[in-house]
């Protein structure tokens, strides 16, 4: 009966967690999947979740269904997170918002949205790109095609080849860019050349597909929705996708966003109800504790002022560590540029080694990226930094 159907050969990031727990090496490093540990290597529980966590047990209250769109209060905090708590675009009812299972459940419901009333649209991401995107709009039956953007040759962007490429794509062409923070090259592009982008992009009618999972992780929480908050100023209609899996640090509570913004308060009315009715047919409705925890936190000031700090906090020690492994590898192998270290932005690094010394990293010290040479910065800590700086300089040898 289902002798037919394919083996799975598993997820390039997802699969590195049971790889990495099943290593028995006592100086294993996860520097694979997305996530960010602390200065002892632990996953925080941040203060204000801690908090909102103290209100919802007690009480323990019932857990009946939540609106297909999610609570209110976690749209509400999902839009003044995106666009300002002031944005005029909020005041005017031109933004679409639903609570979705994650940055990723956002992206399924608007890949979905997408194909349903759009279905001549092809979507473009980033080469590369977080590899769930491909996978995610082509199981929404969309065509997925590449456009140009990290250049191996500078650790830069192909910015010029990118525009060309724009102008070549057709009226409502979904374009999915990362706001802040790329995944996984962590080049991001400027204030400037967002502008030229989005320049393109009105010029040619395409739409703006904005997935931002790592807001706050950058420069502050409105620097990193720059992109976001241009295309609002430039009245462009607007997807963004968002999660609070890592500035929340709530990844298993699966919580995250989609906004879309719209020409006029009854489009918004239209595009609403679709996308609760897409949530209906995916997964009715979205997980209640999770969304009950960015409810409380984004919605009192006193503790949304402490998670914007908590979330700084996690910020510069990423941003500490890259300082110290770029000043180790220097020292280790003279000669060698590591500059890439701290121009890069976010979470993540592309360190620029071969799939063989990464898997050399990963057999010979325990030290696990992910196969395209990206490093999870946020795994890094000083009681690993230096053992992470020597392994890279051994097998930068060869
Ligand atoms: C750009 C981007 N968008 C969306 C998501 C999904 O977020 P979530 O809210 O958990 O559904 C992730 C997760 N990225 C990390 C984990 C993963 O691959 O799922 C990662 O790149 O390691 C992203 O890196």
């Amino acid at each position: 009966m289902f002798e037919r159907i394919d083996y799975y050969a598993g997820d390039p990031i997802l699969g590195l967690m049971g790889k990495f727990a099943q290593d028995s090496n006592p100086d294993k490093v996860n520097l694979g999947v997305g996530v960010y540990y602390d200065e002892d290597g632990k996953m925080p529980v941040l203060e204000c979740v801690k908090t909102a966590e103290k209100r919802i047990a007690d009480p323990v209250s019932p857990r009946p269904y939540l609106p297909m769109a999610g609570l209110p209060g976690h749209r509400k905090g999902c839009q003044e997170l995106l666009f300002g708590k002031e944005a005029q675009v909020l005041k005017d009812g031109l933004v679409a918002t639903i609570a979705t299972i994650g940055g990723s459940g956002a992206l399924k419901v608007g890949a979905d949205f997408i194909h349903q009333w759009f279905p001549q649209s092809k979507c473009y991401v980033s080469d590369p790109t977080w590899g769930n995107h491909i996978a995610i709009f082509e199981g929404s039956n969309i065509e997925v095609g590449k456009y140009p953007y990290y250049d191996q040759a500078t650790g830069g962007i192909k910015f010029d080849e990118m525009i060309a490429f724009f102008e070549t794509l057709n009226k409502n062409d979904v374009i999915l860019l990362h706001p802040c923070c790329h995944n996984p090259t962590g080049v991001d592009l400027t204030q400037e050349q967002w502008d030229k982008v989005l320049e393109v992009i009105q010029q040619r009618e395409l739409i703006p597909f904005m997935d931002i999972a790592y807001q706050g992780f950058g420069n502050d929480m409105d620097s990193d929705a720059y992109a976001i908050r241009k295309a609002v100023d430039m009245g462009l209609p607007l997807f963004v996708s968002n999660s609070f899996s890592k500035n929340l640090s709530l990844y298993g509570e699966r919580v995250g966003g989609l906004s879309v913004v719209c020409p006029t308060a009854d489009e918004a009315e239209r595009v609403f109800g679709q996308l609760t009715y897409t949530v209906r047919r995916i997964y009715s409705s979205p997980p209640s504790h999770g969304g009950r925890v960015v409810d409380i936190v984004m919605n009192d000031d006193a503790l949304h002022e402490q998670w914007v700090g908590e979330v700084y906090a996690m910020r510069d020690r990423i941003k500490a560590m890259r300082l110290k492994l770029k000043s180790v590898l220097e020292a280790k192998v003279p000669g060698r540029s590591f500059d890439y270290l701290t121009a890069q932005n976010g979470m993540f690094s592309f360190t620029g080694l071969t799939p063989e010394q990464v898997e050399r990293m990963k057999d010979e010290f325990g030290i696990y990226m992910v196969s395209n040479s990206r490093m999870c910065v946020a795994g890094l800590n000083v009681n690993n930094v230096d053992y992470v700086a020597n392994a890279m300089a051994e097998v930068l040898k060869d």
